[in-house]
């Protein structure tokens, strides 16, 4: 089996949208590599200063709101501003979850509502309920943990041909001046 990678996944959203209960996945086998993450359970309260080391600790995001909740949908967008804020000039990772799936009869926030906003953030979207299990809420990390990898090698890869190309650079340079 492949060397294992560590992957740091953080949990954000309002207060109450369920995120404690969301939180349970540590390890998990993609494409024949094991991948284990870890999560941060992030508090709905924690001030600026915490919220701000727990964005640069994480290398993708959980956006969780509740869908008897309008106000924790409301959230998301300027939550993903911040973060991208903190993670430029490379947008965050993240994925969009809305909780809470099994109250359909208090739904303040529809399904459609949610996959709208993933286009707009460009990620993936779950529905899930983390009380009844209802919904793929495993898969939502593993996709999570997939994107930060395949992230972090397209960025190395590109880190490497930007090294290549200021060596190419200065040889030239050299060569120019040796043969002046
Ligand atoms: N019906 C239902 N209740 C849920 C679900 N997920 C969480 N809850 C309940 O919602 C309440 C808040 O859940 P938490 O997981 O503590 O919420 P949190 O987002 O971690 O809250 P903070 O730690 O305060 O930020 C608890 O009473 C949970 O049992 C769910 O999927 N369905």
């Amino acid at each position: 089996m492949a060397k294992s990678a560590e992957v740091k996944l953080a949990v954000f959203g309002r207060a109450g949208v369920g995120k404690s209960e969301s939180t349970y996945q540590h390890q998990a086998t993609i494409d024949d590599e094991t991948i284990s993450m870890e999560i941060l359970d992030t508090a709905g309260q924690e001030d600026g200063a915490q919220r701000e080391g727990h964005m640069r600790w994480g290398e993708g995001f959980v956006l969780v709101y509740d869908i008897t909740d309008r106000g924790s949908f409301e959230d998301v967008l300027p939550l993903k501003n911040v973060l991208d804020e903190i993670k430029k000039p490379k947008p965050a990772t993240v994925v969009l979850v809305g909780n809470k799936a099994d109250l359909a009869h208090s739904r303040q926030v529809s399904a459609e509502e949610g996959r709208r906003l993933a286009a707009q953030l460009a990620c993936g979207f779950y529905e899930c309920s983390a009380c009844t299990g209802q919904g793929r809420i495993a898969e939502l990390f593993l996709e999570l943990g997939r994107e930060v990898r395949r992230r972090r090698l397209v960025q190395g890869k590109a880190r490497r041909r930007s090294s290549t190309t200021q060596v190419k650079q200065a040889l030239n340079k050299m060569l120019t001046k040796i043969s002046s």
